[in-house]
């Protein structure tokens, strides 16, 4: 049981970043030392607890500017690093931070794929560390789980796909999916899922609910890469701060029944303490109430067999499975830890 795992956030006073700081804080074999934001934050210097009130009196530790000095020292206080920065703020640091022997857990999509041309068309810009793209391990735990102990780089999947290759991979897995038809997946996200910055589409009076990147979200391409096959997303904007619901229509194989796609969520997930499977006949269905504020991936389905289609539903919270929960979840099997948070109270 004893490890005292040394943390550090970057990015510390977003929404993912805060979510991280608080699980690192309670986990009972890592400590949290350095947050920081930018150089030139507004927030520099600012206690956590300041900006996220939820953690007055939890933690109200100082927001540190990340400076060229205070990045160089890094590595002397620290064993990982959890990057809770935007997509090309991550490419600029992570490659600094394993130089420096730490490992890295990046939350955002800056090493999602092993190609590099992904980058140009889906994120805006031209990844500068392309070789390090190789090196980075896709941190889905529940399947990744092997390479994830040894990674020093994990990319930690988005909150969409995270949802989504959940529902589907176990069906993929068992050959069960037709290769030939995309799966069709309609997912709403919280507000929170667009970062803590302000800006005119997430603001309170504009958001009712709406689908939006149609046909061209990077998480299009980032679902269909780890899938084994293509898809076609559409996410939406729905008016609450945080949770998903990813809904996914599917073509099966032939005669595919409903007891063989039970069968192979069962065995996908048997033992899986993050992931609970719903059952349809019992008349419940994932949602947003059952996973806000849990680091849960609830599943649920349904197969007409009459036309050889199924309907998937997979529920989780953005900001915990979806991204710090998760990353906390990959820290736990690289550094051989108890399976906080789902095992420990919390
Ligand atoms: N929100 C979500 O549901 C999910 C987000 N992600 C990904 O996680 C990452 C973080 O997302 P989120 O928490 O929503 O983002 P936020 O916008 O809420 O927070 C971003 C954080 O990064 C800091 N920051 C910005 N620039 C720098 C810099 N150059 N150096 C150091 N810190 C910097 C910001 O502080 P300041 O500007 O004051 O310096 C802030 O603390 C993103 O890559 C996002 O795509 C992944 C899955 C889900
Ligand atoms: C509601 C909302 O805006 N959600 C974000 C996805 C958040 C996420 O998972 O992030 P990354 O892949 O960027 O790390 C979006 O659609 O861009």
């Amino acid at each position: 049981m004893t490890q005292n795992i040394r943390c550090a956030v970057i990015g510390a006073s977003g929404y993912t970043g805060v979510e991280l700081a608080a699980l690192i804080a309670r986990h009972p074999q890592m400590s949290l030392g350095g947050v920081y934001v930018s150089e030139a934050s507004l927030d520099a210097n600012k206690p956590l607890s300041q900006l996220h009130g939820r953690f007055l009196g939890l933690l109200d530790t100082p927001l540190t500017p990340l400076s060229e000095e205070a990045f160089a020292a890094i590595g002397t206080s620290h064993d990982v690093v959890f990057l809770a920065t935007e997509h090309q703020v991550s490419t600029q640091l992570a490659p600094k931070l394993l130089a420096q022997g730490l490992v890295v857990m990046d939350l955002s999509g800056g090493f999602r794929f092993a190609d590099a041309d992904i980058y140009p068309q889906y994120y805006g810009f031209d990844h500068a560390e392309p070789e390090l793209l190789k090196k980075a391990v896709y941190g889905l735990a529940e399947w990744n789980a092997e390479s994830i102990k040894t990674a020093n780089l994990v990319a930690v999947p988005g909150c969409y796909p995270t949802a989504t290759l959940s529902a589907l991979k176990p069906l993929k897995e068992a050959g069960l999916l037709d290769t030939q038809q995309y799966p069709v997946v309609n997912a709403v996200s919280g507000v929170t899922g667009a970062g803590r910055k302000a800006s005119m589409v997430n603001s309170f009076c504009e958001v009712s609910l709406h689908p939006y990147g149609i046909l061209g979200h990077r998480h299009q391409p980032e679902i269909g890469t780890h899938l084994g096959q293509d898809v076609i997303f559409t996410p939406h904007l729905g008016n609450f701060p945080r949770g998903i619901v990813s809904t996914v229509t599917v073509k099966l194989a032939s005669d595919v029944t409903q007891a063989q796609v039970t069968e192979a969520y069962q065995n996908a997930y048997a033992g899986s303490k993050c992931v609970r499977l719903y059952d349809e006949m019992a008349g419940q269905s994932p949602s947003i109430k059952n996973v806000v504020g849990t680091s849960h991936c609830d599943l649920g389905w349904k197969v007409d067999e009459t036309s050889g289609h199924a309907v998937l539903v997979a529920a989780i919270d953005n900001l915990l499975k979806g991204a710090a929960g998760q990353a906390i979840q990959c820290a736990n099997l690289r550094f051989g830890l108890i399976d906080f948070p789902l095992e420990a109270a919390s």
